[in-house]
């Protein structure tokens, strides 16, 4: 099985070059995130990066519509987005948020898990793994602006960040559902939530495929901050003064002490695990489990 397929061959293979604010705002100059003048939007088709360098961050919008779906194209233009902001010095913060309104992400898409060939699942969890690593582990402070919506894949993009504000909204539950779609979270997707809410707490959630409603993901420790809706990034953006505020060096080898070993589970076994999943997901049960839970998304319209 061809398990060869990095994240910088899916780069040149998948993505447009690097434009310039695509749908409603192109060419624009919008105002920074921050709230700085002059300085350009940029992004690909499905993420938005407004930078505020003076400020020393960016806001990363997700916009796939209409569920910020975690597809394999969707996956790389993350993925570069943030190499793009980590590799320029001026950058030493990122929001992440939604441009998608009421969804935050509806994790993984289940169309890339479903009646696909095994070197299509292989190239797909390769790229899973990779966003989950690079924001895990990333030296720039990840923070969330968690504004709806959050399942599965899309909880662990925000568990990876380094501090999380979700919206006031009883619709905006977030957990790892796995379970509810009959598959597993990984070992790796478990090491996550363990980490951030304890082992008591992650057993019960994921057993149970949970989603927790605001005032409960505050009470678990899933997010750290619950404000009214129109204040998330506002709330986001004062949190982040004083992560800035520490000596980033410091703050960066802290970063990697508390979380590299978690990391290096997956690292040392990252072929193994994506032979895992190819494994599990082509089973007929398994196929069958998320064909179901896809008709029941789309029967819930009529
Ligand atoms: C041994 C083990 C080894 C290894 C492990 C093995 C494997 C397993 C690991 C897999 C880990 C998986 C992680 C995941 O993230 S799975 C995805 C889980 N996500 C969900 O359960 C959320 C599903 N979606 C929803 O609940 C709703 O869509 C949502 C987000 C509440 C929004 O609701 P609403 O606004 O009403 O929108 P619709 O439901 O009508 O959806 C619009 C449209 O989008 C389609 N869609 C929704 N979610 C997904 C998705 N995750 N992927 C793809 N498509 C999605 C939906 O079907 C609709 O499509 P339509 O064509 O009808 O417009």
């Amino acid at each position: 099985m061809a398990l060869a397929v990095g994240i910088r061959g899916l780069t040149r293979s998948l993505l447009r070059p690097w434009v310039r604010v695509p749908g409603p705002a192109r060419g624009r100059t919008e105002p920074a995130a921050g709230g700085g003048d002059g300085v350009r939007c940029f992004g690909s088709p499905r993420v938005l990066v407004e930078p505020d360098p003076a400020a020393g961050f960016a806001v990363m919008k997700m916009r796939n519509p209409p569920v910020n779906s975690l597809s394999l194209e969707f996956l790389t233009e993350l993925l570069i987005s943030l190499e793009k902001l980590e590799s320029d010095k001026a950058f030493h913060a990122i929001i992440l948020t939604s441009d998608c309104p009421g969804i935050f992400s509806a994790g993984l898409d289940l169309m890339e898990m479903c009646g696909r060939d095994p070197t299509h699942y292989a190239e797909y969890w390769k790229a899973v793994q990779e966003l989950w690593l690079r924001f895990y582990l990333s030296h720039l402070v990840v923070i969330s602006a968690i504004n709806g919506v959050n399942a599965a894949g899309g909880c662990l993009l925000a568990l990876s960040c380094d501090y999380r504000v979700l919206a006031d909204n009883p619709k905006y539950a977030m957990g790892l559902n796995e379970t509810l779609l009959g598959i597993i979270a990984p070992f790796w997707f478990k090491d996550t939530l363990v980490n951030t809410v304890g082992h008591r707490t992650a057993e019960r959630a994921l057993q149970l495929g949970l989603l927790f409603p605001p005032a409960e993901a505050l009470q678990v420790g899933m997010v750290d901050k619950v404000v009214p809706e129109d204040q998330v990034l506002s709330a986001a953006r004062s949190e982040l003064a004083q992560w800035l505020a520490i000596p980033g060096h410091a703050r960066q080898l802290t970063k990697s002490l508390m979380r590299k070993p978690t990391a290096d589970r997956l690292l040392k076994e990252r072929d193994a695990d994506i032979q895992n999943f190819v494994r599990f997901i082509s089973r007929d049960a398994i196929q069958k489990a998320l064909r179901v839970y896809l008709e029941k998304l789309k029967q819930k319209k009529t």
